[in-house]
C-alpha cells in the first residue's frame, strides 16, 4: 500500500477545483495525471503531498490519513517536485540537493556520510555532478529542473511527485528522465501534457478535467480518439505500432478550429 487519495475535494474562490477526485497509484510504478490546462492536477499533487488540506475526503499513505502523521514522517517518504520550483536565495548546485536530506536529519547535525552519498549519487542520476559548485542563477532552466529533481532524490523518497517535470527540458533530458523515474521503482505520480510520453513511460494513467477524474488505466486503455476529442478538443489519430499497449498519438487538428472553419 502506499499513498492514495479517497473522494478529494477543495475549493477555491467558491468554486471546486478538485471534486471527489480518487487516486490509487499502483506501488512502484509510475502513473501519469493527465488533463487540460487548470484540470487540476497541480492542485492534486499539493493534495497527495499534504501541502493543502483537502476539503473533505482523505489522503492515506499506507491506509494512514495523511492528517494523522507528522509533518516530518511524510517528508520522509514524499518527494515533490512542483512547477517552477525556484530558489531567491544565493545557493549552490549541492547546496540545493542537500536540502533534499533534511527530513532525515537532525536539526543543525552535520551532513552524514550517508547523507552525502545520497547527494553525490542524485547529482550523478540528473547529470549534474559537473555542476555542484555552479550557483542556481547561473544555470538554465533545464538545470534548475533537473537540480531539483536530484534535491528530491537525494530525500530517497519512497513516493515521489513530479508536476510537469519536463517543461525546460530538452528532447534527451525529458526521456532521460522519465527512464530515471520509471527505473527508481518507487512509487511516482507525474503530472504531463505530452500524451506520447505519458504513454510510453507511465504504467497508469488517470485523465482530469475540471476536477474530476474522466476515466483511469493503462495507457492503451485511457488514451484512445474519442477519448482526447472528448477531453481536449483535439482530433489525433492512435496506432500501437508495436503492439505493446503503448500507443502513439498523432494530432491531426482541433475540433474548434476545425468547426469554425469546417474543410470545403
Ligand atoms: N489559490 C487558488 N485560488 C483560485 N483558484 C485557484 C487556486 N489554485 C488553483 N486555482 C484554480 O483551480 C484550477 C485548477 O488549477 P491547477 O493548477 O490545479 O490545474 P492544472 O491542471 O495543474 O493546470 P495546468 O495544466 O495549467 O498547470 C484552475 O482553474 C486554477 O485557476
Amino acid at each position: 500500500m502506499t499513498l492514495a487519495a479517497d473522494r478529494v475535494s477543495r475549493a477555491a474562490d467558491g468554486r471546486l477545483i478538485l471534486d471527489g477526485v480518487g487516486i490509487c497509484p499502483p506501488p512502484g510504478a509510475v502513473t501519469g495525471l493527465l488533463g487540460p490546462n487548470g484540470s487540476g492536477k497541480s492542485t492534486l499533487l499539493r493534495v497527495l503531498c499534504g501541502v493543502l488540506a483537502p476539503a473533505s475526503g482523505v489522503v492515506t499513505l499506507d491506509g494512514r490519513p495523511l492528517a494523522d502523521l507528522r509533518r516530518r514522517d511524510v517528508a520522509r517518504r514524499v518527494a515533490v517536485v512542483e512547477q517552477q520550483a525556484d530558489t531567491l536565495v544565493e545557493l549552490t548546485v549541492a547546496d540545493v540537493v542537500r536540502l533534499g536530506r533534511t527530513p532525515h536529519r537532525r536539526a543543525w547535525a552535520p551532513l552524514s556520510g550517508a547523507d552525502e552519498r545520497a547527494v553525490h549519487d542524485a547529482l550523478e542520476r540528473t547529470g549534474l555532478a559537473d555542476r555542484a559548485d555552479r550557483t542556481w542563477h547561473t544555470l538554465s532552466g533545464g538545470e534548475r529542473q533537473r537540480a531539483q529533481i536530484a534535491r528530491a532524490l537525494a530525500q530517497e523518497p519512497r513516493e515521489l511527485l513530479l508536476d510537469e517535470p519536463t517543461n525546460h527540458l530538452d528532447l534527451q533530458h525529458q526521456h532521460d528522465l522519465l527512464h530515471l523515474v520509471r527505473e527508481l521503482g518507487v512509487t511516482s505520480v507525474v503530472a504531463l501534457h505530452d500524451l506520447n510520453l505519458a504513454a510510453m513511460y507511465c504504467d497508469h494513467v488517470v485523465v482530469l478535467r475540471q476536477g474530476r477524474v474522466v476515466v483511469a488505466g493503462t495507457p492503451g486503455e485511457v488514451l484512445t480518439e474519442a477519448l482526447i476529442a472528448d477531453v481536449y478538443g483535439v482530433r489525433a489519430a492512435v496506432t500501437d505500432p508495436d503492439a505493446d499497449g503503448r500507443p502513439h498519438i498523432r494530432v491531426l487538428g482541433t475540433l474548434t478550429r476545425e468547426r469554425a472553419a469546417p474543410a470545403r
